[in-house]
């Protein structure tokens, strides 16, 4: 199909993102599921740069038109749709589990008190790209690390903490002890605050993840979560650093990837530095996690580049849980890190 060649190369040109006759068909299947630019971004899982160019360009073609704050396919559209023979997104996503192959009945008591505190929590703010998970997300992550034997009597450390993973873990009981690292001064307060009033134990610092990690972290812990941006030199600085916290080898860690921020090319980079730190990938799970929609949209990369101005309503922005665990040979990043860790051609929710 010479069209969607063409404008595979075009938007490649324009946006420096690795684009693919099929990043093509995905954005037109996803205008055949909804009108809406954050669901089309959503069902596409290609980075939110490339397709808002994909976008404009299908409609420099008259195959895609913009009408008010919707995007639909023109009669065009739809004959290209029919000749590549190119259809409409299904779902499969079991309705229980959405998809996440856990859920959390057995911490259904941990959860309510945590729901209640989160109420209280400080807002995601754009100066460290924060964006939060839902509470039901965050709670199916300690499901997911407890089926998988890392928190019982385990020391566990969070690096870098707007999701209030730390607070869910001591309130569900289950590790030995609690560390978090955290450069945002606001949810240091927040979850020493909440771990004095609730007797939780919590080992909370402010510590900025681009400096090495304070010395008795060092080696000292079971298992590590973190939620970095998506950078390679984030991934590198954040589980790099979460890798230096781990014992021995067996340990575990817990990370998300999105599709939202980050090519395949780019995901084959970071596949390749796990890889390079002795770490072997036993997890991947496809929208695991599901991000809170964060008021700062505005004043995001993302929202100048998309064709058409309406605010995101539904969860857009997933990402796919990774979990990773140490083998003979393994090495963390305990190095100070220099340069911009937020942002890169594919990145557009900083
Ligand atoms: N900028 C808004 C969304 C950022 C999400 N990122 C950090 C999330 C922290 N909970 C990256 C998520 C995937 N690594």
């Amino acid at each position: 199909m010479e069209i969607l060649e063409q404008i595979a190369r075009e938007a490649e040109k324009n946006t420096q993102v690795p684009a693919y006759p099929r990043s093509v068909e995905k954005v037109i299947a996803a205008v055949m599921s909804s009108s809406d630019f954050w669901k089309i971004v959503d069902l596409s899982d290609e980075p939110l740069p490339l397709v808002a160019e994909i976008l404009k360009l299908l409609n420099k073609h008259d195959l895609v038109a913009f009408e008010g704050d919707q995007i639909l396919l023109t009669e065009a559209g739809a004959e290209l749709a029919r000749k590549a023979k190119i259809e409409a997104f299904a779902s499969h996503v079991c309705p229980r589990c959405k998809g996440r192959g856990v859920v959390i009945d057995n911490l259904r008591e941990a959860y309510e008190k945590f729901l209640k505190i989160q109420e209280e929590r400080p807002p995601a703010i754009h100066q460290f790209d924060q964006g939060y998970v839902t509470p039901e997300n965050t709670f199916a992550r300690v499901a997911l690390a407890d089926s998988r034997g890392d928190l019982r009597g385990k020391k566990v450390v969070v690096l870098g903490d707007d999701d209030l993973m730390s607070i869910a873990l001591a309130l569900s009981g289950l590790p030995a002890k609690v560390t978090i690292l955290e450069i945002d001064e606001r949810l240091v307060n927040f979850i020493k605050e909440v771990s004095d009033k609730y007797n939780l134990g919590i080992d909370a610092r402010v510590h900025d993840l681009r400096q090495p990690l304070p010395e008795d972290v060092v080696g000292a812990y079971d298992t590590f979560f973190t939620d970095p941006p998506e950078t390679v030199e984030a991934i590198k600085a954040f589980v790099g650093r979460g890798v230096a916290t781990l014992k021995a080898e067996r340990c575990a860690g817990y990370f998300g990837v999105t599709r939202r921020e980050s090519s395949l090319d780019k995901w084959r980079k970071i596949q390749k530095v796990l890889l390079d730190m002795g770490l072997v990938i036993t997890d991947l799970i496809h929208n695991f996690n599901e991000y809170v929609n964060w008021d700062y949209y505005e004043e995001m990369r993302g929202w100048q580049l998309t064709p058409v101005k309406k605010a995101p309503e539904d969860i857009w922005y997933r990402s796919t849980q990774f979990r990773v665990e140490t083998v003979r040979g393994f090495k963390g990043f305990n190095e100070p890190i220099v340069g911009d860790i937020y942002n890169d051609a594919e990145s557009s929710t900083t």
